[in-house]
């Protein structure tokens, strides 16, 4: 190619040095290059024209083609304004002037057909356009900008330093004709041809100046789904790279545990989304590769029951298996669940959290390195150097979130080869955040869940409502069912929230007096027995009331529990609201979500609990508090790099990301070098890649 995208842009005709200036400063473009990568951050529909009968008042970007008849002054209150007659076929406008009044009447011609754009106002029985986009109709269709016209970022803001949009289209037309438009394409032959999509020329073209809303489209399908190929394949590839690198022990076969409870004892039959996942995972413990997966499902969507058939193929080829949470209550409460569920398998399965009695310790410690003992089941005490097996097979891990990386890592060294691990979160992650941040996890997802649940019906209610509300528990207790009311105690030291939480326990004693009601309380203050306890008279139904904190958060299966009411809800963020309102509607009954506030609340809070009210999905309320929150904030560190998108975007883009993934992923498993002739433009490309950091700096 003849001209170098590296010229500096006061080489371009028509910038000269004033304008190259304030594109370098305000726009940051300093090349050629610069300037094509300045995409538009939207576009105005210009492929339509008006006819002044068809005009309506307020239409905003409306384009119409008639001619000037004719120009008045009219006087107002200070100084003069300039109208002009505009008329087509149909009828007659007035185009407004309210200064440049001279250099208009000088430089319009009369009777020539023009092409006006701009918004309409009402004014005088009359349709009128202010200040509007003129241009002579001939030169309009010379115009590469007549189709969707680009607007690009900023110009609006800098319209009077000199920068409009008008120039900066002007300027990026001048660019295409120097350049011939003819770029160096970056995808295979086999991928444009296989999506159908646009060569790479015709997209930077057509990202600036598309005819039409189709055109358009197709643009940005191209350019974003390369955008996201490349960090896809990066990400594949490290992925791969750990894989080939690190082994697993390889499960060959399904045996009997599996078997049995499979055909047997299997209290219901698996939904879809729960029979894909089990697919999924047997095939990578059957691999020999070491399966590091993620498993996103919604709450309740029954991610135990998957947990629980993954280590019974770990124990059918004679491993070890052990499930970790991050809590006392739910380590105990998948024990029980599991030991219900396995009851009929002889399987030796054993408790190990803070409060294990030493001599208990003892012989957990020394079975699990006879290899007696199959499965254990437990807090963080799993991660103690005593804590040794004999060959532990599969690692699941309950809600990472809680654990760092480091102490993912930690469950690896307990063996000479790391044993495969399953990483389960009921807080999900936007689909889209976790395929581009789990570079190094692959991710399986229950999107579905078990048939018969009602949705929980979500209200929010005053402070000032509080009677009716406690009269709603009473009708609940009435019918048998149970109910939860929970207090932020974000810090569990924070002094004033436990005050709160007394004060409401109180508050509550008082209302739902005894005999007739019991209630329960658990807070993060009372020692582990005696939360135990508390937890156990509620789950076997002898209480009707849990006054908690959010130690409740995570996981607990009280399915008789009916209603949630969560005070001060809008200290709560919208994960932690969707976690707790979770713990109702495990049951066959309608259940309640109730939403107590103040009424001093900021938009945030507002949006969230509007959200929850609108929605039970969880994938689309981790969607709302992505955008509330930000990518970084929401995995705790900024993955910069991964997140820095120039053209698709991480929340709206999901279908082509998946796209872009299956395609990296199937380039990789075929050719995991790129070496085939047929990719060597994507190994370029790639290559380019590490280089530059940005896919976008290497256009040539
Ligand atoms: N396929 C199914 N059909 C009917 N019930 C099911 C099915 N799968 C799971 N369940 C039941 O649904 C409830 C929720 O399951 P589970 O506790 O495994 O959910 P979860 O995904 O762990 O959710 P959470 O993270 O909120 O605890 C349990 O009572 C379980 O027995």
């Amino acid at each position: 190619m003849s001209v170098n995208l590296q010229t500096p842009i006061d080489y371009l005709k028509g910038v000269g040095p004033n304008r190259a200036d304030l594109l370098r400063k305000e726009l940051g473009i300093h090349t050629y290059q610069d300037l094509i990568n300045l995409f538009p951050n939207r576009y105005i529909d210009r492929t339509h024209y008006y006819k002044i009968n068809k005009l309506q008042r307020n239409n905003a970007d409306v384009q119409v083609i008639g001619k000037i008849t004719g120009f008045k002054e009219v006087a107002q209150k200070r100084g003069k304004r300039l109208v002009a007659t505009f008329q087509d076929e149909t009828g007659t406008m007035e185009l407004v002037w309210f200064r440049g009044q001279k250099w208009i009447r000088e430089n319009l011609k009369l009777n020539k057909p023009y092409v006006a754009f701009g918004k309409t106002n009402w004014f005088s029985s009359k349709f009128n356009m202010a200040h509007p986009d003129l241009e002579l109709l001939e030169e309009h269709e010379k115009n590469l900008r007549s189709g969707m016209q680009a607007i690009y970022p900023s110009t609006e803001k800098l319209s009077n330093k000199g920068i409009s949009n008008r120039v900066v289209g002007k300027i990026m037309q001048q660019l295409f004709i120097e350049t011939g438009g003819k770029f160096t394409e970056t995808l295979s032959e086999n991928l444009l041809s296989e999506l159908k999509l646009i060569s790479k020329k015709d997209a930077l073209f057509n990202v600036h100046f598309p005819k039409n809303q189709k055109l358009l489209s197709k643009t940005q399908y191209r350019l974003k789904f390369e955008e996201l190929f490349y960090i896809q394949l990066q990400l594949i590839l490290k992925n791969l790279i750990h894989k080939s690198k690190i082994k697993g022990f390889p499960f060959e076969k399904v045996g009997d545990y599996f078997n049995s409870f499979f055909n047997d004892h299997l209290p219901f039959e698996l939904t879809n989304a729960q029979k894909r996942v089990l697919k999924e995972i047997r095939a990578d413990l059957g691999s020999n590769a070491q399966m590091n997966r993620l498993l996103q499902g919604d709450v309740g969507s029954g991610k135990t029951i998957v947990a629980l058939m993954s280590m019974l193929i770990a124990l059918d080829n004679d491993f070890q298996a052990c499930l970790m949470a991050p809590t006392e209550i739910l380590s105990v409460q998948h024990y029980n669940g599991l030991l219900e569920l396995c009851n009929s398998l002889n399987i030796s399965i054993k408790l190990l959290t803070g409060s294990t009695k030493t001599s208990d310790r003892k012989k957990i410690h020394e079975s699990l390195e006879n290899g007696e003992l199959q499965i254990l089941i437990g807090t963080h005490a799993l991660l103690e150097d005593k804590v040794r097996f004999k060959n532990l097979g599969l690692a699941i891990i309950d809600e990472q979130h809680r654990f760092g990386v480091a102490q993912r890592s930690k469950l690896w060294k307990k063996n000479t080869s790391p044993p495969h691990v399953l990483v389960m979160t009921a807080t999900p992650i936007p689909r889209t955040l976790a395929m581009s941040i789990y570079g190094d996890l692959d991710i399986s997802i229950i999107d579905e869940l078990p048939p018969g649940r009602k949705s929980i019906k979500t209200v929010h209610r005053y402070d000032k409502n509080r009677l009716n509300v406690f009269r709603f528990i009473r009708e609940e207790i009435d019918k048998g069912r149970q109910i939860y009311i929970v207090y932020p105690l974000i810090q569990e030291s924070s002094a004033m929230d436990y005050k709160d939480l007394m004060d409401g326990y109180e508050s509550i004693s008082r209302d739902f007096p005894m005999p007739k009601y019991q209630i329960s309380i658990v807070h993060g203050k009372m020692k582990p027995a005696d939360k135990d306890y508390e937890m156990q008279r509620f789950i076997k139904g002898e209480t009707q009331i849990m006054v908690a904190t959010t130690v409740i958060e995570v996981g607990v299966n009280v399915p008789n529990a009916s209603v949630m009411i969560i005070e001060s809800a809008e200290r709560f963020g919208l994960s932690q609201l969707h976690q707790l309102r979770g713990r109702v509607g495990r049951g066959a009954e309608q259940s309640y979500c109730i939403l107590m506030t103040s009424h001093k609340l900021s938009n945030d809070s507002k949006i969230r609990l509007e959200t929850m009210v609108k929605t039970n999905d969880g994938f689309e309320i981790a969607e709302v508090d992505l955008k509330l929150r930000g990518p970084g904030d929401i995995m705790g560190t900024q993955q910069s790099g991964v997140l820095n998108l120039k053209i698709a975007d991480i929340i709206k883009d999901n279908d082509i990301l998946q796209s872009a993934r299956f395609y990296a992923k199937k380039i990789l498993q075929s050719d995991p070098a790129l070496s085939k002739q047929e990719n060597h433009t994507i190994l370029n490309t790639y290559r380019q890649l590490s280089k530059y950091k940005n896919i976008w700096n290497y256009i040539s």
